[in-house]
């Protein structure tokens, strides 16, 4: 079954009198460990594309499939409970609370989920070893460099273990080196969790690390994305 399946997603704003074509007739289904890299010029729809994977904006037409569920289907609440427990969000900015420590910033998203605060402090600090940042757990925001509050920003993506990691510039604020091993963790994670990525980028540098490409143009995308292959052809 494929994690994340649009299916002929098309997603119009009001434009004046008339309407603009965000999405236009995509179709694009996402395995799980596939990592898929989104490329695009500015305004192709890239981020609309990420925010209607995510459950984030109801598309005007299609069908939005998350783990088999048709999210376009859901009333809010039960929406609100795909995403919270399906879907992972990585942002270009961590947006981390100023106050808490690494690893509370992992434990609060379990602790939302009601989930018990013990369970959720042994998941953190796995993660946070998984990320590279075993010894920083009680580190705070303003202690970590770029780079390390990308790599919490990643783990606290994975406390739900998401079947659906969308990823929105990860590495648009950090150096080339730094970019390079966020892009690595991510590969790392793709395959580590079974979880079906896809990441928007313009550093097209690091599309090698992924599995396939999907090119956006004017809201569709130029050719279909080739479907999995098997890990071992990788
Ligand atoms: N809330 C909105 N209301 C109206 N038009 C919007 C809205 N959000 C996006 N658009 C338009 O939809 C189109 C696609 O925008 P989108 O942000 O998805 O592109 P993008 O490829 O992510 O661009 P960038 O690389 O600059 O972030 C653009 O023409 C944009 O102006």
């Amino acid at each position: 079954m494929t994690a994340l399946n649009l299916i002929n997603v098309t997603l119009q704003y009001p434009d004046g009198e008339g309407l603009m074509t965000a999405l236009d007739t995509v179709n694009l289904a996402v395995h799980p460990g596939q990592f898929i890299s989104l490329v695009g010029p500015s305004g192709s729809g890239k981020s609309s594309l990420l925010a209607v994977a995510a459950t984030l904006i109801k598309p005007t037409s299609g069908l939005v499939m998350i783990d088999g569920v048709d999210a376009t289907a859901l009333r809010e609440k039960e929406l609100a409970a795909l995403r919270r427990d399906k879907v992972g969000i990585i942002f270009q900015q961590p947006n981390l609370l100023a106050s808490l420590t690494a690893a509370e910033q992992l434990i609060i998203t379990d602790h939302l989920r009601g989930k018990s605060l013990r369970a959720a402090a042994v998941r953190a600090n796995e993660l946070l070893e998984m990320v590279g940042l075993a010894d920083c757990a009680k580190k705070r925001p303003h202690q970590l460099s770029g780079g390390q509050r990308q790599r919490v920003n990643i783990a606290r993506a994975l406390m739900a273990q998401p079947k659906v990691l969308l990823v929105d510039e990860p590495t648009a604020a950090l150096d080339h080196e730094r970019s390079a091993s966020i892009v690595g963790l991510l590969r790392e994670v793709c395959d580590q969790f079974n979880v079906a990525t896809v990441m928007v980028t313009h550093d097209t540098e690091f599309v090698p690390l992924t599995d396939a490409v999907a090119t956006m143009l004017d809201g569709a995308l130029t050719a279909p994305v080739p479907a999995m292959e098997t890990a071992s052809a990788r």
